[in-house]
């Protein structure tokens, strides 16, 4: 199948969607002309590890592979697992042209793409993703960071990978509840970009929460081109890109409130995304029938849709810290209706602990 591509003029990269593309890896690369280079670094975790480094190690045959592993979660997605890996890397003599390969979840590939970003100022980055959150999201567009205990991503850089591949085949052994976190992701780009995608995912919820191959990869195939399109116009978040936030001032709020790793951070996005399509429907810019439509799916693919309880104090302490806050001001993306998305400053803060109240108590 054709490759997907990010198009980023000297820095563009395919996107693979292939059934055991972890079996076939070197042949992936080299069909897309990315040379390997000699020395491999492979980030991944115990759990990861344990599925399909096996797998990638006897493809890889023939090259020098150095593997680390960090812990498994999110709160392992920090300096010390970041400082870990340097010292590794360091500790191995590992040069600039060698290549990362992260593989793993979103926290792997943040990780280990921030350690690509950085280490002796950047070295080649490759992302084999094997959650379906890092399949639709994380591993394309660049984002890469650690958390801080004071938020989410607060440390990081743009750095994008030089080929993303992804083996539908891999989700086959994920949990229920990292399956489900995924399709918070998957929603939001229904959401914010593309109506005919949240009716399929209506119309074919069975089969997705069955994950039926066929309709697994075609959800990541469209949700893939959709991040392609909008990193395309505007990797560094001038404008566009920022939808991609829906409900990611809340989420990210509600995961560093709750302690990292208590909320998924796609169960976090599925109960910010219902805050912000209250702001929304306040606003008069969604119906209270899309707004019932949206949440009825997040229930539907067993995600959360009621926010904790936290003080507005709490809340406002985490969203200053968002990324998207300019002059002062904290943006906020708002659905228009079901398939577009704004982002504004200019809404009443009583609004928005209004509309947190009432997605506390709706039913
Ligand atoms: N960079 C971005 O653009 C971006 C986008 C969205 C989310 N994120 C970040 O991604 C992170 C969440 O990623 P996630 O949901 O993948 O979580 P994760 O990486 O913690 O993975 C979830 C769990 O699944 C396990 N796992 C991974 N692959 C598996 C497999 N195939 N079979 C069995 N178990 C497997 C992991 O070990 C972990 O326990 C958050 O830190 C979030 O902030 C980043
Ligand atoms: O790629 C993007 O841009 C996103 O915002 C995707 C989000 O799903 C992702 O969680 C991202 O890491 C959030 O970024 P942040 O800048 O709010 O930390
Ligand atoms: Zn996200």
């Amino acid at each position: 199948m054709k490759p997907l591509m990010v198009e980023l003029g000297e820095r563009s990269y395919p996107i693979i969607v292939a059934p055991n593309a972890l079996a076939d890896f070197p042949q992936i690369c080299q069909e897309n002309r990315i040379a390997l280079p000699k020395q491999l670094v492979i980030v991944t975790n115990d759990t990861v590890a344990q599925h399909y480094l096996a797998t990638l190690q006897a493809a890889l045959a023939g090259y020098q592979m150095l593997v680390i592993t960090v812990g498994d979660g999110e709160s392992f997605k920090s300096l010390a697992s970041y400082e870990h890996i340097m010292s590794q890397l360091i500790a191995a003599n590992i040069s600039r042209d060698a290549a990362i390969i992260a593989l793993g979840g979103g926290v792997v590939g943040d990780l280990a793409g921030f350690v690509a970003a950085t280490y002796q100022r950047g070295v080649d980055f490759i992302q084999i993703p094997t959650t379906l959150l890092a399949d639709v999201d994380s591993s394309v567009g660049g984002k890469t960071a650690v958390n801080h205990p004071g938020g989410k991503n607060l440390i990081g850089a743009f750095y994008q990978p030089r080929l993303v591949v992804i083996d539908p085949n891999c989700l086959l052994t994920l949990s229920d509840r990292d399956y489900r976190s995924g399709l918070a992701e998957v929603v939001k780009y229904g959401v914010i970009y593309d109506p005919e995608l949240l009716a399929s995912l209506e119309q074919h919820s069975q089969a997705i929460l069955q994950r039926q191959p066929d309709i697994i990869a075609a959800v990541i195939r469209r949700c893939c081109e959709i991040k392609a399109a909008i990193v395309a116009a505007d990797e560094r978040e001038q404008g566009a890109r920022a939808l991609l936030n829906l409900g990611h001032t809340f989420g990210h709020a509600i995961e560093a409130a709750a302690g990292l790793g208590e909320w998924t951070h796609g169960e976090a996005v599925a109960a910010g995304m219902i805050i912000a399509a209250k702001l929304s429907e306040q606003l008069g810019e969604m119906q209270t029938s899309e707004y019932r439509r949206l949440r009825q799916l997040l229930v539907d693919m067993g995600l959360p849709v009621t926010p904790p309880q936290l003080d507005p104090q709490t809340w406002w302490q985490y969203m200053r810290r968002d990324k998207k806050v300019k002059a002062g001001a904290v943006r906020f993306v708002i659905p228009v209706g079901l398939g577009q998305a704004r982002l504004t400053s200019d809404i009443a803060p009583e609004l928005v602990d209004q509309s947190i109240q009432q997605a506390l108590t709706d039913s």
